[in-house]
């Protein structure tokens, strides 16, 4: 298998390695593309790799015919149009970690720049003027920094902070009292943190909910004389309410890495000798590239291989523990998802998804994506995968129940599906059998053991004499050889069921046929 990889933001020669050396991966470089060459190029390629620069809008994703992974080397993915790929299940994978270390570095190389203006300071010497005078700046010890958002970058930069003699102050909706503990710092409300901190610097991402959480009325709560350092995104902090602060002398500086219009020649804020700037720096060391881009290169190369990823953005990640144990299972739950299918007339309007026996004690969200993937997948097409399978089940308003008990009949473990529409409700039960591979053990209430595989016939019926004979005598007329049959019945003469398992699909007019015949109420084909 061949596989077009494009690159269009600049990323590590030495991190690309994994891609350079895996077998049938075409990797071209590219990144001098306009969008719209872009959205020209883009239906070639089976992953896109790109850093902050790139924007990977809807249209681009809709253009992307054969995208199958978005990999971001860095850690924001505000440039990427998460929804738009998820509803055409494609999987965008980020690399968390690679940057932490430089961003908090460069955050605190800007508040300590910021303090004692060492950039107006060098650019007035460049200018051949020795000034004093005019660069007195303030210490941070015993100053307090207030940490808005603090996760990877946010907790590197308090660590650091500390270490500076500051007191540190952070607000984070995800901060347990135990986590600012151990780390040292004080606990408080945004509010909290806004009223008490000398500098305030933000690392939240941007989302919809932090996008200009550093506003006029926040600036207003500010203690006369605040310090501003923003090296997490543009739109975090409202430019416009800064530039206020800044000119009515409520905020006496503020540093920034990055903005909300990126790249640009002329900013208004820059215009401002309180404002020092790097052009979105805080990611840019030889180390960290080098280390995020091998980490979305992996990615990106076991995902296309393999269909496993380490940091998917879009799906939920699974640690290796759990993936080892319930990998195994994928394959039969879609098919229990898809044998639901084809047996249930309707739109499904609930799936109950229960895990008997050890797969109850594990998390089992991936299972269940396979299952309503499954389900979904004969109905609406290849295009469903398990990025966007609970996508269009939350849009046709099917809802998905997860259930677990630790008795599995005498299995390992046990799955259920259980799919209801608005005429009837349908089940069906399978596990991994030692040595056996997957099994299907139960549909509605009848025991059965088939493999589900190929081309099966359920067919509902009375039990009584020559009802078996008939569906055979009429397959042979179809020219359909069965493989394996079993029956199953609720009691002597009541309903009954025959799961056969055949050679070829049975046509539309042979099922019509089957349902025709004495003492046969149903039949369906189903087809995995
Ligand atoms: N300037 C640069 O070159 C770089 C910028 N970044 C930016 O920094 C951001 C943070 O990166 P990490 O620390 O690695 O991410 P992270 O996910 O480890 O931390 C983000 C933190 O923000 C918190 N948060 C979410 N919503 C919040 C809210 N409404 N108020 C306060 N806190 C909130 C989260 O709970 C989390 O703890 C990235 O999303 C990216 O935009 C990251 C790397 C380099
Ligand atoms: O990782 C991030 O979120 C960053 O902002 C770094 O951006 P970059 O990869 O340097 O364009």
């Amino acid at each position: 298998m061949a596989y077009n990889i494009l690159i269009s933001d600049p990323l590590s020669e030495d991190g690309i390695y994994p891609l350079r050396q895996a077998e049938g991966f075409n990797i071209v470089v590219d990144t001098d593309l306009t969008p719209e060459q872009l959205g020209e190029r883009i239906g070639e390629f089976d992953a896109l790799l790109v850093r902050s620069q790139t924007q990977v809008t809807r249209e681009i994703i809709e253009k992307g015919t054969n995208l199958k992974i978005i990999g971001r080397a860095g850690v924001g993915v505000d440039n990427i149009d998460l929804t738009a790929a998820t509803e055409r299940g494609i999987i965008v994978v980020n690399a968390p970690d690679g940057n932490t270390n430089s961003a908090a570095e460069h955050t605190i190389a800007m508040l300590m720049s910021l303090a004692r203006n060492i950039p107006q300071a060098f650019h007035a010497l460049k200018n051949q003027k020795w000034d004093r005078k005019s660069f007195i700046g303030v210490e941070v010890k015993n100053k307090t920094l207030g940490v808005v958002g603090l996760g990877r970058i946010g907790a590197e930069v308090a660590a650091r902070a500390k270490g500076q003699r500051m007191n540190v102050i952070a607000y984070d909706p995800f901060l347990t009292p135990e986590k600012a503990e151990k780390l040292g710092v004080q606990f408080g409300t945004i509010e909290d943190v806004i009223k008490a901190a000398d500098f305030i610097t933000v690392h939240t991402p941007l989302l919809k909910e932090t996008r200009h959480i550093i506003n006029k009325e926040a600036f207003e709560k500010m203690k006369d004389g605040v310090q501003i350092v923003n090296c997490a995104r543009g739109g975090i902090i409202d430019e416009d309410a800064l530039y206020d602060a800044i000119v009515s002398g409520k905020v006496a500086g503020a540093a920034l890495d990055v903005f909300e219009e990126e790249p640009f020649v002329d900013h208004r804020l820059l215009t401002l000798p309180q404002v020092i700037a790097t052009p979105h720096l805080g990611a840019s060391t030889v180390e960290a590239q080098e280390i995020v881009a091998i980490d979305v290169s992996h990615d990106v190369v076991s995902f296309l291989k393999d269909g496993v990823v380490k940091n998917p953005v879009n799906l939920s990640s699974v640690p290796k523990d759990v993936l080892a144990k319930i990998e195994p299972y994928f394959n039969l739950v879609e098919k229990l998802g898809s044998f639901l299918s084809d047996l249930t007339d309707g739109v499904p309007e609930e799936v109950n998804i229960t895990y008997s026996g050890e797969l109850s004690n594990i998390d089992v969200r991936p299972l269940s994506r396979n299952a309503v993937k499954g389900l979904l997948k004969s109905k609406l097409g290849e295009s469903i995968n398990d990025v966007n399978a609970k996508f269009h089940a939350d849009r046709i308003g099917i809802i998905v129940n997860e259930l677990k008990t630790t008795k599995a009949k005498g299995f390992t473990s046990l799955i259920t599906v259980e799919v209801k529409t608005a005429s009837a409700t349908r089940k069906v039960a399978g596990t991994l059998l030692n040595g056996l591979g997957p099994r299907i053990l139960r549909v509605d209430d009848f025991i059965v053991d088939v493999v589900p595989e190929g081309h099966l016939l359920f067919i509902r019926h009375k039990d009584q004499p020559g009802a078996i004979g008939r569906v055979g005598t009429l397959l042979a007329g179809e020219g359909v050889n069965i493989a394996t049959m079993q029956v199953g019945r609720s009691e002597v003469g009541g309903d009954a069921i025959m799961m056969l398992s055949i050679d070829k699909h049975v046509e539309e007019s042979g099922i019509e046929q089957l349902k025709q015949l004495e003492d046969i109420s149903d039949a369906t084909t189903i087809d995995l």
